[in-house]
């Protein structure tokens, strides 16, 4: 049934729903644009992950002295305290692991110091224990379902590398520090994907960032979002060889089986962030003297886009990169939500600057004058 407003969109398709300075992604052209900042340039600048926080949240480039501060403030803000590891204790080891994050963010919110404030310097502080703790619940996790002791985190290392310190107790190589870094610079905004649009909406309701970052976690676990990562290894792994590759994709396209890591609601070029990965997997590959999974993937790609016409998105050559980095399958997904931190908290803070509660309309399609029948009756 028709309502007062506008006609009903699936999915929200090309649907504007706010303003943002935050993140330009330009589906015909296949660009994406941080505060003004093409991808590209701060790939080839050599831009940290945390050069790109501070972009996010403050609009401009941080100077030297800026960049420093707010380097050592994610640093010191890593470690968990005791209350979130007994948590992490007690959750069944099997459990999947955004679901650990989803339920350990909303927990960390209970124990900030700033709970109940939302001025803006309370909410960048937020933000800031959130980037730097999500990394820590995700290895922390991982190291405690494996039987080990979470390793305390090395507060002279970027947040690239702390990562793998985290999760192994090794630095990182050189390599692997510089891919990770691209990594998360690649990942870490999107617009309105789905995951930033929920946590937009929690936020417009003028809840707090936690809330808002938990709606987020929940929403980039599905599969047709963060969650195809891992679901595009468990693909390449299910082929298991490069000579079994074009045959298994062209059946499961006869089957309309979607291949996940193809497709995108907004990019109908390349994503300008695959043209990266891609190289990555390549180079990671290379490094690990094992090109199988790159090749592989390469084959998958051309059969997908031959046969559909698709482009590979975020999520495909991320996963073969991953896991010639060594990096276990059911992290890929939180991997993601700990560059996705960084954008979530930059939308969250530019919805309470100029707020109104997001309320879109449904179109009706069912009765409208029913007779109501009496129990005894039905
Ligand atoms: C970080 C991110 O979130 S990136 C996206 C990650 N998700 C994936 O990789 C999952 C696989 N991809 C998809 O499911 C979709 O392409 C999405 C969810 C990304 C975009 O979805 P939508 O914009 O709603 O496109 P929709 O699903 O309607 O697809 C349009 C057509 O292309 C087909 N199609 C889209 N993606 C794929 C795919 N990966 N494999 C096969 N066919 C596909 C659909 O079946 C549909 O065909 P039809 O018109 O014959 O029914
Ligand atoms: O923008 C989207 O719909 C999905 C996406 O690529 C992302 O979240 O990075």
């Amino acid at each position: 049934m028709a309502n007062d407003s506008t006609a009903f969109v699936a999915g929200l398709e090309d649907v504007v729903a706010n303003t943002s300075n935050i993140c330009f992604v330009d589906g015909k052209e296949g660009r994406l644009v941080y505060q003004g900042y093409d991808i590209h340039d701060l790939i080839a600048g050599h831009a940290t992950f945390e050069e790109v926080i501070y972009l996010l949240w403050h609009g401009k480039l941080p100077n030297k002295t800026e960049l420093q501060q707010l380097t050592q403030e994610i640093a010191n803000e890593r470690k968990l305290d005791e209350p979130t590891l007994k948590l992490l204790k007690s959750l069944p080891k099997n459990s999947n692991a955004m679901e650990v994050l989803r339920t350990a963010v909303s927990f960390l919110g209970l124990y900030d110091p700033d709970e109940g404030h939302e001025t803006l310097e309370a909410n960048l502080r937020k933000a800031t224990r959130l980037v730097a703790k999500i990394p820590a619940l995700v290895t922390g996790f991982e190291r405690i379902r494996q039987g080990l002791e979470p390793v305390q985190p090395d507060t002279t290392l970027s947040a690239a590398a702390d990562f793998f310190y985290q999760l192994n107790g090794k630095k990182p190589t050189e390599f692997e520090e510089k891919a990770f870094n691209i990594a998360l610079i690649l990942h870490a905004d999107h617009e309105l994907n789905a995951s930033t649009f929920s946590a937009r909406v929690t936020a417009g309701t003028l809840s707090d960032m936690y809330s808002a970052i938990t709606s987020a976690v929940g929403t980039l676990k599905g599969p047709l979002h963060g969650g195809a990562n891992e679901q595009v290894m468990k693909m390449l792994l299910e082929i298991g060889d490069i000579n079994k590759a074009e045959a298994w994709i062209e059946n499961a396209l006869e089957q309309k089986k979607k291949i996940m890591g193809f497709g995108h609601r907004v990019y109908r070029t390349e994503d300008p962030r695959a043209t990266h990965l891609r190289q990555l997997s390549k180079q990671a590959g290379e490094l690990k003297g094992e090109t199988k999974w790159f090749e592989m993937s390469q084959i998958v790609e051309r059969v997908v886009k031959e046969k559909k016409g698709l482009n590979p998105n975020v999520d495909f050559y991320s996963a073969s990169m991953y896991y010639s980095l060594g990096l276990p399958t059911h992290l890929y997904t939180p991997i993601f939500a700990c560059s996705r931190i960084a954008g979530w908290t930059a939308h969250v803070l530019e919805q309470y600057q100029n707020n109104r509660l997001i309320r879109p309309r449904a179109e009706y399609t069912g009765l409208t004058h029913a007779q109501f029948v009496p129990i005894e009756q039905r």
